[in-house]
């Protein structure tokens, strides 16, 4: 089956195949050709380039598209979609004037879903969870990476990396699991936490091993959360079991974390609202890249991660959005770059690499998504007709995508 789109306005983010991610002053610059075509032969993309240079085809079905743009879908590197219920009056609590902190401090965040979670089964999970993805995809997003820490018992982290391999399992778009049991401390360790990080070393990692739920090592890295330390254990032990870190840190503090995940090899280090000069010189020259979430940033009101300052270090940087019940109730990848646009001051170019190659780079799939390359996945967005790719950021808000193709696929 081959699809061939002709008269495309603007085709975005063409690459050759072995780029992996892009970095510092080369993310302003997003390859793309004017009135082009793009071949797709059942889920891969097999060819690409000017009109001029057009294949002739039969047994194709032809889609004209004069006035659109096409560019890969959104790689989204970080999530908690896998969760039950909601914390709407947690949202409602702090427009009253109490801080993420102080609700977490009343029992309430982290622990509050868990608990939520423990009480939900697991087909009630699936049930609530899939709404979400089927969500994100009609947004745009053609991969995911969604983490487990609402369950902080060994039968709850199971069930929520249970529920992700049955999303996995079910739907075309590609998922990678992260077990991320260090997400807070249950109340019954607050005072014994090695009791905790053994009950995740002895326990939960060798029983997901065995099933083979997870793809990646996570812990919430922070101040009154898991130290140092503790991290570092957690990241050794995920290491045993083949799980690469993907680390929660610097959201709050920074307290020499940064480093501790690049020594560990950490793929990807999240958050970074708030880092030091300390802080960047060490990811210099690592296979560690930053991830920026500025939904979070907008929803608790806490300061934007340093793209500017990041990018303009020479460092790669990734936009994903954090969906989950307490600092980001939002996948949307589309309001992500336009917010990286406004409020981080990337440009159009930056934000989008970062979005879709820096992304796929932070979720170990820069080999099959990212980019409109030949050999890819023919994962694609097909925009209302529209005057450039830079209304995209611009029109923030506007929902401007006409279609959304997956492995091949319209959803
Ligand atoms: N910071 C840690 N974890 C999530 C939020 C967890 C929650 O509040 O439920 C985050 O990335 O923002
Ligand atoms: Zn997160």
């Amino acid at each position: 089956m081959q699809t061939l789109f002709i008269n495309i306005k603007e085709l975005l983010q063409i690459r050759e195949a072995g780029i992996d991610m892009i970095s510092g002053s080369e993310m302003a610059i997003l390859p793309k050709i004017n009135d082009a075509f793009l071949l797709i032969e059942n889920n891969i993309i097999t060819d690409f380039g000017p009109m001029k240079n057009c294949p002739k085809v039969s047994n194709t079905e032809i889609i004209d598209v004069s006035g659109q743009v096409i560019l890969p879908t959104w790689v989204d590197s970080h999530t908690h979609i896998v969760y039950a219920g909601n914390r709407i009056q947690e949202f409602v609590d702090r427009i009253n004037g109490l801080s993420y902190e102080e609700i977490a401090n009343r029992g309430g965040g982290i622990l509050n879903s868990a608990k939520k979670l423990n009480e939900t089964s697991e087909d009630e999970i699936y049930e609530q969870s899939k709404l979400r993805l089927e969500e994100i995809m009609q947004q745009g997003t053609g991969a995911v990476e969604i983490k487990s820490g609402y369950g902080l018992t060994v039968e709850g982290e199971l069930k929520m990396l249970r529920v992700i391999k049955r999303l996995k399992e079910n739907y075309p778009i590609a998922i990678k699991a992260t077990f991320l049991g260090a997400h807070a401390f249950p109340m019954e360790f607050k005072e014994n936490h090695s009791a905790y990080i053994d009950l995740i070393i002895n326990e939960m990692l060798p029983k997901i091993a065995a099933e083979n739920l997870a793809d990646y090592i996570d812990a919430f890295l922070e101040t009154g959360y898991f130290s140092v330390e503790e991290t570092i254990k957690i990241m050794k032990a995920g290491i045993q079991y083949g799980l690469e870190p993907k680390i929660h840190v610097n959201q709050f503090t920074a307290i020499d974390g940064i480093k501790a995940c690049v020594e560990n090899g950490a793929l990807s280090v999240d958050h970074l609202e708030i880092v030091t000069d300390e802080d960047l010189e060490v990811l210099k020259n690592s296979k560690t890249i930053p991830v920026a979430l500025p939904s979070c940033s907008y929803f608790i009101s806490i300061p934007y991660t340093p793209a500017r300052k990041i990018i303009n270090t020479g460092l790669p940087l990734a936009l994903a959005t954090d969906y989950n019940p307490g600092t980001t109730p939002s996948g949307n990848m589309n309001f992500v770059v336009a917010t990286a646009c406004i409020k981080m001051k990337m440009t159009p170019e930056e934000a989008i690499n970062a979005a879709t190659i820096n992304g796929a780079y932070a979720m170990g799939i820069s080999e099959t998504h990212g980019s409109i390359t030949k050999g890819k996945k023919a994962n694609i967005i097909i925009t209302k007709p529209i005057t450039s790719f830079y209304q995209l950021p611009y029109a923030f808000g506007t929902n401007l995508i006409d279609k959304v193709m997956i492995e091949g696929k319209f959803i």
